[in-house]
């Protein structure tokens, strides 16, 4: 494709070289420069791609597309200058991909927790109702059956152009993606034509990267302002902030509530270890997916899918035989009866949700022994520092024992992010707590602390197969470790 191709309704404020050159692939990673690229700029948290620019075209880099042209032009390569080269980098790379967000229906779900399970729940929700369907998500991406690993919970703009042009190729109709705060600032979604966007909730987290709780709030409301006419805007008004996202959107409104008047209402009537009942637009239906957050996920996907077009009692139906995705609550019961919760909740609100579910749903037994809960947790490193007492106080106020420990300390020093932690443990709980630095060791502990019908949860890595340490990723697995523990414990 011709570089002038490329440029179609994209805003240039001075260009060198010829706009016929030929152009064969976009990259904003000069290590993956080849002959007939276009080589982004970007200015990123750590570096700044404009370095890169001699590099590039060294490498035989036909364009370059950046902020600043460098001082030594090449004769041989085409430039074209912007006023933001990651914005235009989407708009280009819509354009070179051929607009395949247009040509399927792309629904992106953001809020600080709920975008994995509503997007999830929408992808096996369309598969059931018999389309071809897409998924981007921080568990992984999947074109129908085909598993496609996870690196981001939203990918680069480039990649998911990619991706939606394989689904496109593969016969989807429907896409269900993630929409991070860090990819609408890092303007990862910019020149995608969504059908709907969804909003979960807005909590602490990511204050690292996002400086002030205003800047994450405008972050995520920055999706709904992208969002076109022929869209659909849907919002959780149970949220303090559910209708601020609606604010400047010129989709079409939509709320959904389990508390007040909404385009789609719910209730609950009962919550179990077994599933949700409840009342969906005044339809009676049970749900397996368990806890308060799951209805107000339920709601939301369900919203969508009348949103799109489907029809209300075949939603009800296959929504109420759906399990929930890997790792978010899920369930590893050992032969005695201890049973082990392993949940993705690495934020404060999502700590607290899965705490007062398990609470809530716990039952004395006939000799009126109400089970423990044991709480294994911990923060990763390289991330929002201001969660980890939060979340450490949080863990020692809904359980009867607390085992801290590591997450993914990254390039952090686990003991420090661990000695933060227990900075939020009062006084009064600390008997409760031990920190135990190695989390095969800490889940070890909590078994062996734990009786028939005593829960563990065990919180912040979900579907995680590994530990990420100085770099290095080892292979773990909550899930895996708590087979293992239970059947140590079965063979003593
Ligand atoms: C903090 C953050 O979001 N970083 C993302 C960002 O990287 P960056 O800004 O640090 O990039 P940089 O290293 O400064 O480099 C700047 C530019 O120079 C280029 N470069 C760099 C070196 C070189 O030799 N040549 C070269 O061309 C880079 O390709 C880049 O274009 O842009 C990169 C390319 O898209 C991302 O891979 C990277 O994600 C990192 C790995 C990351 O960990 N991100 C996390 C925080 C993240 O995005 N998380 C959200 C989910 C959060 C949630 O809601 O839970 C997500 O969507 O995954
Ligand atoms: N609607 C919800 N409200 C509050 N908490 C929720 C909700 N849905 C799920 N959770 C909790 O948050 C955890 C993470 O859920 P999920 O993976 O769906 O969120 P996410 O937004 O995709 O997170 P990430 O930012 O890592 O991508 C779950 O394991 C559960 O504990
Ligand atoms: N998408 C989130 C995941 C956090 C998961 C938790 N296990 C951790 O490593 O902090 C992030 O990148 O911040
Ligand atoms: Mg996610």
């Amino acid at each position: 494709m011709q570089l002038k191709d490329l440029f179609y309704k994209v805003s240039l404020l001075a260009t060198s070289g010829s706009m016929e050159t030929e152009i064969t692939g976009i990259t904003m990673d000069s290590r993956k420069v080849g002959p007939g690229s276009l080589f982004v700029a970007v200015r990123g948290t750590v570096t700044d791609g404009h370095n890169f620019i001699a590099t590039a075209v060294r490498q035989g880099a036909a364009a370059i597309l950046c902020e600043e042209l460098p001082e030594d032009i090449n004769p041989q390569v085409a430039y074209v200058k912007v006023l933001d080269s990651a914005r235009s980098m989407g708009l280009v790379a819509a354009n070179f991909y051929d607009q395949p967000s247009r040509k399927l229906k792309l629904v992106g779900v953001t809020g600080t927790n709920g975008k994995t399970s509503v997007a999830t729940l929408l992808f096996r929700l369309f598969r059931g109702l018999g389309y071809r369907c897409g998924l981007l998500s921080t568990v992984q991406n999947q074109i129908d059956d085909q598993i496609i690993p996870a690196t981001h919970t939203t990918p680069d703009v480039i990649t998911i152009n990619q991706l939606l042009t394989q689904m496109l190729a593969n016969g989807c109709t429907h896409v269900f993606m993630e929409v991070s705060s860090h990819s609408v600032v890092q303007e990862r979604i910019a020149g995608l034509t969504f059908a709907g966007g969804i909003f979960t909730n807005i909590t602490h987290d990511h204050l690292d990267f996002h400086g002030t709780f205003d800047n994450y709030i405008r972050a995520k409301k920055g999706f709904f302002d992208q969002l076109p006419t022929t869209a659909f805007a849907l919002t959780n008004v149970d949220d303090k902030r559910g209708l601020v996202m609606l604010q400047n959107t010129a989709a079409q409104k939509e709320t959904y509530s389990l508390q007040t008047l909404a385009s789609f209402k719910g209730k609950i009537l009962a919550d179990s270890l077994f599933g949700l009942n409840m009342l969906v637009n005044d339809k009676e239906v049970w749900f397996k997916l368990i806890g308060r957050f799951n209805a107000y996920n339920l709601l939301s996907v369900y919203g969508a899918a009348i949103l799109l077009g489907e029809d209300a009692d075949e939603v009800l139906t296959l929504l109420s035989g759906i399990t929930p995705p890997p790792g978010r609550f899920e369930q590893v019961i050992s032969d005695d009866k201890i049973v082990g919760i392993v949940d993705y909740a690495h934020t404060p609100d999502a700590l607290q949700n899965v705490l007062e579910t398990i609470n809530g749903l716990r039952q004395a037994n006939e000799q009126g022994y109400l089970p423990q809960v044991i709480t294994v947790v911990g923060c990763g490193g390289n991330r929002d520092a201001a969660k980890r007492p939060v979340m450490a106080d949080i863990a020692c106020r809904f359980s009867n024992r607390v085992i801290l420990t590591s997450d993914n300390p990254r390039n952090e020093d686990p003991m420090a992010i661990l000695e933060q932690m227990q900075a939020g443990v009062s006084p009064v709980d600390v008997k409760k707590t031990v920190t135990i630095e190695d989390r095969h060791e800490a889940i070890r502990r909590a078994v062996s602390l734990a009786g028939p019908h005593d829960i563990i949860l065990v919180a912040g890595k979900g579907h995680e197969t590994y530990q990420e340490i100085k770099g290095v990723k080892y292979d773990f697995d909550d899930r895996a470790v708590l087979r293992e523990t239970f059947s140590e414990r079965g063979n003593q």
